[in-house]
């Protein structure tokens, strides 16, 4: 095997990618401190029972392990970036006070989400502590929507679901309750069949509503008919009521649609949820929703909610960036052409100094102009 390989679903980024990449980091962090979000940059690697903390099973088969060779002790490679901002708002912050973060950095996971995805997503996302109304679930879903327009997506699909509905559900029926993880499995593939056998021993009640969910799919009319066909539990009302303030909010920036038995996520979520969608991928290149109790988890309750998506994959969406124009400038110490060259950077020009004797190749830069000296000046001419 040549050694230059690089494992599966590992990729290097090329430049014209990267600037691609880079460009978006740029514009949507810049973006999020206009709305008050404080960068922070949490480590690659934590011990992992931190890391794993407040975070369900998903999190842990996707997080690389590995032994601390000062400590002995287990290491992981952080898999997702909402906990360890969780920790960081319930540890280090100690404020009381609504708290904004928002963070960029690669993740790492044991097996791709898909057969193409990659292993190494760069996630960018945004997070609100401290408040437990709606009003800051709407500001992150709003973010959201606000960083696909940044990218250039006009063509939003937001689906929208809340874990309250099965909560409730399962707080009725300790049987139910001991087979969560079957039951979220079974719902996730939208397996009725699977449910059908799954439900047979529950109490009937259980077991209709549980079968409904994988049906309670579409626009935002399925809350009207959710109400007619899931018993009346306050967990189940205020669930959908939550939802239809969340759907209303969003409606003319995206189409909504509803799916409550769309469960997919990281286990830590515990109110409304949702996932941002657009053309040319099946899966949704945004995710983001409540998850209060993983402040609970750092020993410091603090409401949460918040979103994250790949930058890697929204750019692999995106038309290739144009080529920038640039001027093309012989190598020299001539302090007249040193001045001339430090003046054009400064005024956001790219210029770029031949080597004697090469080509210079570029992915990103096309030469329009070049750099020569006519009667004692350095003077720019267009290429033709
Ligand atoms: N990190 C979550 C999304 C999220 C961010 N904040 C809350 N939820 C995910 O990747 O699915």
């Amino acid at each position: 095997m040549p050694n230059w390989l690089l494992p599966e679903n590992i990729a290097d980024v090329l430049p014209s990618e990267a600037r691609k990449i880079e460009e978006l980091r740029r514009l949507m962090l810049d973006t999020y401190r206009l709305y008050g979000y404080e960068l922070v940059m949490p480590p690659l690697l934590e011990y992992v029972e931190s890391l794993l903390t407040g975070a369900g099973q998903d999190t842990d088969l996707r997080t690389f392990k590995l032994v601390d060779q000062l400590s002995g002790r287990m290491l992981g490679l952080r898999a997702d970036m909402t906990t360890q901002v969780a920790r960081i708002d319930a540890h280090l912050l100690h404020r009381n006070s609504v708290t904004r973060l928002c963070y960029a950095g690669s993740v790492l996971h044991t097996r791709p989400s898909g057969l193409h995805a990659t292993r190494e997503p760069l996630q960018i996302g945004c997070e609100i502590y401290g408040h437990a109304g709606l009003e800051a679930d709407a500001e992150v879903q709003e973010l959201a929507l606000a960083s696909l327009a940044l990218a250039g997506f006009v063509d939003v699909r937001l689906d929208l679901t809340h874990v309250g509905v099965l909560r409730a559900l399962l707080a009725e029926d300790a049987k139910a309750r001991q087979d969560e993880a079957t039951i979220v499995a079974l719902l996730r593939a939208k397996d009725v069949p699977g449910l059908r056998e799954q439900t047979k021993g529950y109490a009937a009640a259980t077991r209709e509503a549980l079968l409904a969910l994988p049906n309670l799919y579409g626009d935002i009319d399925v809350l009207t008919r959710a109400k007619e066909v899931l018993p009346a539990l306050p967990g189940i009302t205020k669930a959908l009521a939550d939802l239809a303030v969340l759907a209303a909010s969003a409606l003319g920036r995206a189409n909504v649609a509803v799916d409550l038995a769309d469960l997919r996520g990281y286990q830590y979520e515990s109110g409304a949820m949702f996932s941002l969608y657009v053309p040319g991928l099946p899966n949704a290149v945004a995710r983001g929703g409540r998850y209060d109790h993983v402040g609970e988890a750092f020993g410091r309750a603090r409401p949460a909610t918040g979103f994250s998506m790949d930058l890697r994959e929204l750019a692999r969406l995106l038309p290739t960036a144009e080529r920038k124009h640039s001027i093309r400038a012989p190598w020299g110490n001539a302090p007249e052409l040193r001045a001339k060259i430090a003046e054009l950077r400064k005024s956001g020009e790219v210029v770029i100094q031949s080597l004697p004797g090469h080509d210079i190749e570029l992915d990103e830069f096309e030469y329009d102009r070049v750099l020569v000296l006519e009667e004692g000046n350095w003077i720019l001419k267009n290429l033709g």
